[in-house]
């Protein structure tokens, strides 16, 4: 059910209860979003381990000094061995715990190559940083990034650092406006603004009530059906991975006059200026999803796990059509939301908005997030990921 707080009819703040089932199933399963590191010059393994029967399950290989992240639940156990030679080699394993996200594998014993163990001292003052930063703020993190004036401004070309640096004097622009905030990170909209959510609105999120009409929610569905393929996903993005089974395509504003009224709806929902809006500075191509019965997005992040410039910092989702019935499942699910656990269908042509990044660029661990199994007919949605580019410290 939802609650509105807004009596503008621009947007409710949205509240979803839950039956004393789900409830316990939520807190029985913890998800955490863990990011491994991998210290070594050499690829490594993993496995996962089946926590009935103890067996060991391939779940993929890390690059040299890559990165990996998986979405896993507190008391999951991975088991990390060289390439190739099978977990019985193994050299090191996690046990995930709700406290800990960022875990940095060990160097090779015998390893005293100077860049390595520079690189590794590097992860390690990555790892105390997140840790650090979760006992000064109380917030979980998983990486690192000091620009001060990460929500400041966007300038006109988020590449150019010479654009940045103008950015530097200049008030606070639209796209950062109030609407940036770390506690509560919750916002809505009111007379097209993003407001500040009043302390004790604990919402993580916002939804937007008819973003789109039926008629252009379903002209998108139809742009994207003819281009539609298997979703990707995971470290190596080319993956076809069992956390992500939907099928999803991009959809390009100049694609259609329809995607052109998207993005300046989008716009308008930001309060930022239409012109910032293209692929190659602040947003990517419109993603559309399609998830059958039985499919889904397991609990991830939309921020990359590497830390790398540019960081999706704010999701807008569309969602396309509706849910044949109640029970349908499909819905997004938000299980480190503050006050517990959220879900949400926003019904044809609402939009649903929320922050991955806390107000000083680092990433906020909370915005994790699931696309749910859908149970009864199918789900469309759309989604628009806007960046912006930062270095990391
Ligand atoms: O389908 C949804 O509800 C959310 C999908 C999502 O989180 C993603 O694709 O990143
Ligand atoms: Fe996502």
């Amino acid at each position: 059910s939802s609650v509105e707080v807004d009596s503008s009819g621009e947007a409710h703040a949205y509240e979803e209860t839950h039956t004393y089932e789900e409830e316990e199933e939520m807190a029985e399963l913890r998800p955490v979003a863990v990011v491994i590191k991998n210290p070594r010059s050499s690829w490594i393994d993993y496995y996962w381990q089946n926590p009935e029967s103890n067996e060991l399950l391939y779940q993929g290989k890390i690059d040299p000094r890559g990165t990996s992240a998986t979405s896993s639940y507190a008391g999951h156990v991975f088991v990390f061995a060289p390439a190739k030679k099978g977990p019985e080699k193994e050299f090191a394993r996690v046990h995930v715990t709700e406290e800990k996200n960022l875990y940095i594998l060990p160097l090779e014993e015998d390893n005293s190559n100077e860049n390595d163990i520079k690189y590794y001292q590097q992860l390690l003052e990555e790892q105390r940083f997140v840790e650090d930063y979760r006992k000064r703020t109380g917030r979980p993190t998983h990486h690192v990034s000091s620009n001060e004036y990460f929500w400041k401004c966007i300038p006109e070309n988020s590449q150019d650092p010479s654009a940045i640096e103008k950015c530097r004097d200049t008030q606070p622009v639209s796209f950062a406006l109030e609407a940036l905030s770390t506690e509560p990170k919750v916002f809505r909209i009111n007379n097209g603004r993003l407001k500040k959510k009043k302390k004790g609105e604990k919402n993580l999120f916002f939804k937007k009530k008819q973003a789109l009409s039926d008629f252009e929610a379903d002209l998108v569905i139809s742009l994207a059906k003819p281009k539609i393929k298997r979703s990707l996903a995971g470290t190596h993005g080319g993956l076809v991975s069992n956390t992500r089974t939907s099928r999803n395509t991009w959809l390009d504003r100049n694609e259609h006059l329809v995607m052109e009224t998207l993005y300046r709806r989008a716009a308008d929902i930001l309060n930022i200026s239409e012109s910032v809006l293209y692929p190659d500075k602040n947003v990517e191509q419109l993603q559309v999803v399609n998830y059958q019965v039985g499919q889904e997005y397991t609990s991830h992040h939309d921020f990359g796990a590497d830390g790398h410039p540019q960081q999706r910092m704010i999701t807008l989702l569309f969602y396309l059509n509706n849910q044949t019935a109640p029970d349908a499942g499909g819905e997004t699910a938000f299980p480190k939301a503050k006050n517990g656990y959220l879900k949400v269908h926003a019904g044809k042509g609402n939009a649903v908005l929320f922050y991955s990044m806390l107000e000083d660029g680092n990433a906020d661990d909370l915005s994790l997030h699931a696309a749910l199994p859908v149970k009864k007919g199918e789900k469309w949605i759309g989604m628009l990921f806007f960046f912006f580019y930062f270095t990391k410290r």
